[in-house]
């Protein structure tokens, strides 16, 4: 259940009024999500049209003083007619805003609803579209003002990883530490320089995509978006698609589909190409970093499930193996 911050009605009525969006006539909690507090909002009109927005309440994970980039990035990949929510300003212009609650002060925006569901097993058209679009909003952000480091990149995920400890990865499997130290000395010695770089999604996983059909209608939470390899972006992407949820099977009709997907709109070059592989090992690690260190820390009584980081330790051994190196070579990226 993602509603951290409760709301009285007066509440939300003050909230919605500072923005021009007409009169609150319902606001239900959204139970979809982790990281922050989301209400599905209606409003109406004078004239009596009814709109939708998603109101976020933000919690302790997202830096209020990062809302800029973020709520910008949005605001400029929408105008640039990539399928994104924009961001509702308020009286003052501003894309967030300050909100009193007995925890302190939490930062709010209210953002464009888009229709579309999350799928949760993908068709190849479907994750061929996802290519399309995330390769769009690469492309649409290129001239995008705004920067942000990646806080989720190698250096972290050996913190992350040192943090678990030894014991603490061998009590998720008994192999999890001596894969670990493999692939951060691997990753360490092998990163890639000079890719082409720019802002990046850098968590496009099934449910932060809104689908109708094989139509894209929305990407959404941005909030892991910062400047770095594009190719890895493709690659994070890849691991969240192309793998049944738990590893355990690699979809090969889904990776040709999404790879072919992204390389239509913008095609890899050939040094990015000659990088997936080691790309992907460290798009696995990262998400396998995240689970490991939040499966060891999150509290028995926490509202939220940790996600299974085997599921990203499979994937993991899977891009490692060179059994299956020409998953990125030759026929499927033709
Ligand atoms: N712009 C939007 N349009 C429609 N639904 C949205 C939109 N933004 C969020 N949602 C819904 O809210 C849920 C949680 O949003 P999300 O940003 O993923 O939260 P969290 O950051 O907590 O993971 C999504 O799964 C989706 O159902
Ligand atoms: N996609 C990550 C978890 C990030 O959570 P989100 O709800 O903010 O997308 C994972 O699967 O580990």
């Amino acid at each position: 259940m993602a509603v951290y911050t409760r709301l009285g009605a007066e509440e939300m009525d003050g909230i919605i009024a500072a923005f021009d969006v007409g009169t609150l006539t319902s606001a239900k909690g959204i139970a979809e999500g982790v990281s922050n507090s989301n209400w599905l909002i209606e409003t109406q009109d004078t004239g009596g049209t009814s709109r939708r927005f998603i109101l976020t309440i933000y919690e302790s994970r997202t830096e209020v003083a990062e809302l800029p980039f973020f709520l910008g990035l949005l605001d400029h990949l929408a105008a640039a007619g990539a399928p994104v929510p924009r961001t509702m300003h308020d009286g003052t212009g501003a894309s967030h805003r300050l909100h009193r609650t007995p925890q302190g002060d939490k930062a709010l925006a209210l953002i464009e609803f888009l229709p579309g569901v999350s799928v949760s097993e993908p068709t190849p058209g479907q994750a061929r579209a996802v290519g399309g679009a995330l390769a769009q909003i690469h492309l649409a952000a290129a001239d995008f003002p705004g920067t942000r480091a990646n806080s989720l990149a190698l250096p972290q995920w050996q913190q992350l990883l040192n943090d678990c400890g030894r014991e603490g990865l061998e009590s998720i499997d008994p192999d999890l530490a001596r894969l670990v130290e493999r692939e951060l000395a691997l990753l360490a010695a092998n990163w890639p320089a000079g890719l082409p770089s720019g802002v990046i999604h850098a968590d496009l996983f099934p449910d932060n995509v809104l689908m109708l059909g094989d139509t894209v209608t929305g990407l959404i939470d941005f909030y892991f978006a910062c400047t770095d390899l594009l190719a890895y972006d493709v690659m994070v992407t890849h691991a969240a698609w192309c793998f049944t949820p738990d590893g355990t099977q690699f979809l090969p009709e889904l990776s040709q589909a999404l790879i072919e997907g992204y390389c239509a709109v913008r095609p890899l070059g050939d040094a990015e190409r000659a990088a997936l592989p080691v790309l992907a090992r460290g798009a696995a690690l990262r998400f396998l970093a995240t689970r490991a260190y939040d499966w060891l820390n999150t509290p028995a009584d926490a509202l939220v499930t940790p996600k299974d980081p085997m599921a990203f330790a499979r994937r993991l051994e899977f891009y490692a193996d060179p059994a299956n190196a020409g998953v990125f070579a030759g026929g499927i990226l033709a």
